[in-house]
C-alpha cells in the first residue's frame, strides 16, 4: 500500500472471542500477544460459552456440528468480537458462510500422550488396564495396539477439561488416560505424560495441535493483519487432513485419525499424509499413506486429502465408520 490509512478497521483494539477453559484461554492468551506484536494494537479477551462446555453428553453423540465453534462463530458474525481462535480439530471442515480462517498459526506438537499411573507407558500397562478416552479414534487405535502387543486394554469412554481428565488417573480410578500433547504443553503440564505416543501406533485427530483464527470476510484489513501468523506448512498440512476428513464423511467423532508432515531432508522436500480409519474395539483398521510435493496451493493439499480417502474407502473404510454423520 503507497498511502497511510487510518481507519477504525485497522487501529484500536480488537476483540478477541475465545472459550472460558483454561486450555481456550492458554491458546487465546498465545495468539493475542502474537497479534499485538504484529499489528501493534490492543487485543482484549472476550469469553464466550458454548454449547460444547455447557452439555455433559458424550462428545460421542453431540460432535460432529461443531460445538465448541458454533457460539463464537455466532459473536464473530454479530460483530462481538473482531476475531476468534479455536482448536483446529473442533473447528467442522465446512467453512462459515461470511467468515475467512485468516491464519494458521505454526502447529504444537500433534501427538497424543498418555498419562499413566507409576511413570507407566502404554506398553507396560498390564493387561485389562483401564484406560479413558471420549474419542472413538484413540479408543480404536488403542485397542488395535494393545491387541497388537498380544492384550486387551478395556476403554473408558470420560470427559472434561484437561484437570479432569488427569484426575481420573490420580484418583486410581484409571491406569491411564489419553490427551492431546499440545493441550499439556500450553498448559505447562507436558511434565505429567509418561509418554509421548508415536503416530505409528495412533494418528492424531484432523488438525490436532493447531489453531485456527478466524475473523470476518467483510473485514479484509484485518484479515492481511491475522494472515501474517500464517505458517504456510501448518496450513497446507491441516487443509491435507480435513480434505481426508470431509471426503470420508465423517464429523470430529468419527474414529479417523490423519496426520500430515514436511519431510524435509534429501533432494525433494514432501509432503506424507497418513490416513487411519477403524472400528472402536479396534479389530479391524484401514491405514494408508502417501506423499505428493509440497503443496503451493490449498487446492493441491486438498487433492492429496481427497486421493487418499478415495483409496480408504476402496479399502473398505465406510464400513469401519459405523454411523456417518450427514
Ligand atoms: N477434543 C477437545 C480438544 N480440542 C483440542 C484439544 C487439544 C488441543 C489441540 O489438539 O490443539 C482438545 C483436548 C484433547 O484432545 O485432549
Amino acid at each position: 500500500m503507497m498511502t497511510e490509512t487510518t481507519t477504525t478497521t485497522t487501529t484500536g483494539t480488537l476483540r478477541l472471542g475465545t472459550r472460558r477453559s483454561k486450555l481456550a484461554m492458554a491458546q487465546s492468551g498465545l495468539v493475542a500477544q502474537a497479534v499485538r506484536d504484529v499489528t501493534g494494537r490492543p487485543v482484549e479477551l472476550v469469553e464466550i460459552t458454548t454449547y460444547g462446555d455447557t452439555s455433559r453428553e458424550s462428545l460421542a453423540s453431540i460432535g460432529g456440528t461443531g460445538v465448541f465453534v458454533s457460539a463464537l462463530r455466532d459473536a464473530l458474525l454479530d460483530g462481538a468480537v473482531d476475531f476468534a481462535v479455536h482448536s483446529l480439530k473442533d473447528l467442522p471442515t465446512y467453512g462459515a458462510e461470511g467468515l475467512v480462517l485468516a491464519a494458521v498459526p505454526k502447529r504444537e506438537d500433534p501427538r497424543d500422550a498418555l498419562v499413566a499411573r507409576d511413570g507407566l507407558t502404554f506398553e507396560q500397562l498390564p493387561d485389562g488396564a483401564r484406560v479413558g478416552t471420549g474419542s472413538p479414534r484413540r479408543a480404536a487405535q488403542l485397542n488395535a495396539w494393545a491387541r497388537a502387543l498380544g492384550r486387551r486394554i478395556e476403554t473408558v469412554s470420560i470427559r472434561g477439561n484437561v484437570d479432569t481428565r488427569i484426575g481420573f488417573v490420580r484418583s486410581g480410578e484409571l491406569d491411564a488416560v489419553v490427551l492431546a500433547a499440545a493441550g499439556l504443553n500450553r498448559l505447562g503440564r507436558i511434565g505429567e505424560a509418561t509418554q509421548l505416543i508415536s503416530p505409528d501406533a495412533c494418528l492424531p485427530a484432523p488438525g490436532q495441535g493447531a489453531l485456527a483464527v478466524e475473523c470476518r470476510a467483510d473485514a479484509p484489513e484485518l484479515a492481511a493483519q491475522l494472515a501474517v501468523l500464517d505458517d504456510p506448512h501448518t496450513r497446507a498440512a491441516v487443509t491435507a487432513e480435513r480434505s481426508l476428513l470431509a471426503t470420508l464423511e465423517a464429523g470430529c467423532s468419527a474414529p479417523v485419525g490423519a496426520l500430515a508432515d514436511v519431510l524435509a531432508g534429501g533432494p525433494a522436500t514432501e509432503l506424507r499424509l497418513r490416513g487411519v480409519v477403524g472400528t472402536v474395539d479396534g479389530t479391524s483398521l484401514v491405514q494408508l499413506s502417501t506423499t505428493g510435493p509440497v503443496p503451493a496451493t490449498g487446492g493441491e493439499a486438498a487433492a492429496l486429502g481427497r486421493e487418499l480417502a478415495a483409496d480408504m474407502l476402496a479399502k473398505g473404510a465406510a464400513g469401519l465408520m459405523g454411523e456417518r454423520a450427514l
